[in-house]
Formats: C-alpha cells, structure tokens, sequence
C-alpha cells in the first residue's frame, strides 16, 4: 500500500500534558510513548476529549509538553529557542486545520504561496510553485480567485496546497475530511498519501471518519489522554 518505512519522523517520549483552569490542574495527556515513521500515513483516531489536538499539537512544536520529550526528523525540538523553533516548523512542517484559515483579501495562488514566502522567496518564484501545486489538486484554474469565490472543496484545496508548497518533510492535518462527502474525503486522503508520503516524508492525520480508516498505515487510538491502540486497523470494539 505505502513505501515500506525507512526512518523515525518524530520520537515521543514519556508525554504528559496539564491544564490548568481556574484553581484546578487536569492532566489531558498521560504517558505517551510514539515513534511516527516516514513512508507512513499514520492516523490519530478518538473520542472528543480523548487528546488528539493536544498529542499533534505538541508532535509538531505548537504546544509545549508538561513534561516528557519530542523529537522531530531527531531534533529535540522543545529545546530549540523560540525562534530556532519557528524556523523549524517553517521549513519541515505543513499543518491543515480543519478551519481553513485562508487569508480573505488575496487570491488562492498567493495563499497557497504563503509558506515560500515566508521562508524569504521572491513573490513571483513563490507564486508559480503554488500554482505549480495547485495544479497537482487540480485547482491551478482557480488560481486568481479570492476564497470567498472558491467552494468548500476548493478552499479546502488551497489549504492543501498552502500545507505542502514548501515540500515539508511532516504533514500534519486536523479532521480533514470532516465537512466533505464520502467520495471527497477518500481523494483528499489518497491525495495526501500521493503528495506528502515518500520514504522521507511523514503524514499524521486526526480524524474522527471512520469512511476513510481503511486507508491508514498505521492507527493510534487515543483514550482519555492514553495511547490504547497501535496497528494496521481499527479495533475491533471501535
Ligand atoms: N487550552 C485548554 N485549556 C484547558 N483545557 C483544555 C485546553 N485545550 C484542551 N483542553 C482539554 O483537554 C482535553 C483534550 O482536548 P483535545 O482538544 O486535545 O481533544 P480532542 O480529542 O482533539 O477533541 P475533539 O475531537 O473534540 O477536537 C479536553 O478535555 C479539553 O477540554
């Protein structure tokens, strides 16, 4: 189904993570030990509640663990300064959130530029690899709209493309098939196995669909903040 996996993508250790509200401190995540490898679409699979924003959040440097470690392609990323760690999601990390979030007043090629950008390329280079992305979805022909003109399929799209423009060696995504139809969400997963998987490259998915877990590598199931499954399939009591 997937190249076979060749190397650690991000290493967990011993995570745990506290909220504190008001007077009272909950601990969400309790023990987690993950290796993620590259060459695999990995699922995070749970109730609501269970942790599964928490656990990506901190996997991918957004949220800082209480305690524990995490490393990413072997950097021991919560000991970077803050700025080693903005560089460091910029240049090896994609994120779809379930919410769009694509800028209202620019076009979608220059969404999709976004991440380029940043990392300092010139706008017109930035622009025809977005829209060189944007073509691989399908949506290169939608390149000069605004969001607002494009569909919920299509934005969706954009994000995609915004996601993996800059090539990131880890794709993380949030429920991205929660508001699409049975059809759309098996292509945007095969498309995120065909465009963010290789043997270098990783992709971890939270999703609540049971429609597209047979299209998983790998399937971690979280329960109240704790790791109680890890393998090819679903459980059988899920
Ligand atoms: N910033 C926060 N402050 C306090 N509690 C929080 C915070 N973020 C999350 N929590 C709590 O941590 C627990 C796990 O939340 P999380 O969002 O990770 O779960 P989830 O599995 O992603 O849920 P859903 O599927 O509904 O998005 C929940 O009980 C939630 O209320």
């Amino acid at each position: 189904m997937s190249a076979a996996p060749i190397s650690k993508a991000i290493s967990v250790r011993d995570i745990a993570r506290d909220f504190t509200a008001g007077q009272q401190t909950i601990r969400v995540l309790h023990d987690i030990d993950i290796d993620v490898h590259s060459g695999e679409l990995t699922y995070i699979v749970g109730e609501s509640g269970s942790g599964k924003t928490t656990l990506i959040s901190i996997m991918c440097g957004i949220l800082y663990p209480t305690e524990g470690t995490v490393r990413v392609f072997d950097t021991d990323i919560y000991h970077l300064s803050d700025t080693e760690l903005v560089e460091f999601r910029l240049n090896n990390i994609g994120f779809i959130f379930q919410q769009y979030n694509l800028i209202p007043a620019i076009d979608a090629a220059s969404n999709a530029a976004v991440p380029l950008i940043a990392q300092g390329m010139d706008r017109h280079e930035a622009r025809e690899r977005a829209v060189a992305m944007m073509d691989k979805l399908n949506i290169a022909d939608q390149a000069d709209k605004l969001p607002n003109q494009l569909s919920g399929g299509q934005q969706q799209r954009v994000a995609i493309a915004r996601a993996l423009v800059h090539e990131p060696r880890l794709v993380v995504c949030d429920e991205p098939t929660a508001a699409l139809d049975a059809r759309s969400g098996r292509r945007v997963m095969d498309l995120l196995r065909e465009v963010a998987v290789d043997e270098d490259r990783a992709c971890i998915i939270v999703t609540h669909d049971n429609r597209v877990f047979d299209l998983a590598d790998r399937i971690l199931v979280l329960e109240d903040g704790r790791v109680t499954h890890d393998g090819a399939e679903m459980p059988e009591d899920h």
